[in-house]
């Protein structure tokens, strides 16, 4: 039996006042049987950290870089990560692919960059709506975990995957939890092809999940946790979508 989890990627939204009170909110909904944790911005880390002390919640980045350390402005190591003590660092989401070209293998090269520093990589994969109109969602996101599954080798049991349709990203429009599931089903087969870690493995689904639609994905035979971005910035909202995981 898999344990759940839950994440929150606040994407490019806060300020330190407005997640004081999101954080307090959470500390104060939890605790939750599920694993719950939340992806912030970068200069919040360490705010996020020190508001979560003594709490189960673990925190994370949004993104890391491939390279190891040196002289690529504006990027984040996964060792300063790790120094800042975060447990996850999403790589790969459909935000970053499309608006900052982002390859399968570049996305690979971050998930073992993050490996290697103790990080768990919560690893993106998804179709946009064209592709899946075109009957392309299988392949695409064959292709996208199998970047992956090749650089890691023998490290891929260690990493979540998050199958995040990008047409019901922030839209309003989520999959049925028979379409996530059918997804969830082909990418569990590819990984049990890859590792004997397979059926321990967590993979999320993330796409406009809500308090009200939460439970009927995470019933779902394959289906172990979500990605929530918009609901994840009210901690109320959060909150029950984490109790409905437990
Ligand atoms: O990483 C989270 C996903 O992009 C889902 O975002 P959303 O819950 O706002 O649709």
């Amino acid at each position: 039996m898999r344990k759940k989890l839950v994440v929150g990627n606040w994407k490019m939204n806060g300020s330190r006042a407005a997640n004081a009170v999101l954080l307090a909110g959470l500390r104060e909904a939890g605790p939750w049987t599920a694993d719950v944790a939340v992806c912030v911005p970068f200069p919040y880390i360490t705010e996020t950290a020190l508001a979560l002390t003594g709490t189960a919640v673990g925190f994370g980045a949004q993104d890391c870089s491939a390279h190891e350390q040196g002289a690529y402005t504006g990027e984040v190591s996964s060792a300063m990560l790790a120094d800042l003590g975060c447990r996850y660092a999403i790589v790969g989401h459909s935000e970053r692919r499309a608006y900052h070209q982002e390859s399968d293998q570049l996305v690979a090269d971050k998930a073992k960059a993050a490996l290697a520093h103790g990080i768990t990589p919560i690893v993106c994969v998804g179709e946009t709506l064209a592709e899946r109109e075109a009957g392309q969602t299988e392949q695409v996101v064959k292709r996208q975990l199998a970047a992956v599954i090749h650089t890691l080798t023998h490290c891929i049991g260690e990493i979540v995957l998050a199958y995040e349709p990008v047409w019901a990203i922030g839209t309003g429009l989520t999959a049925t939890p028979e379409q996530a599931q059918a997804v969830h089903a082909v990418l569990r087969t590819q990984l049990h092809a890859a590792t004997q870690k397979s059926d321990a493995m967590r993979l999320l689904y993330g796409g406009s999940m809500k308090a009200d639609n939460a439970a009927a994905l995470l019933a779902q035979p394959d289906i172990d946790g979500g990605l929530i971005g918009g609901a994840s910035l009210k901690a109320t909202d959060f909150g029950a979508i984490c109790r409905a995981a437990g």
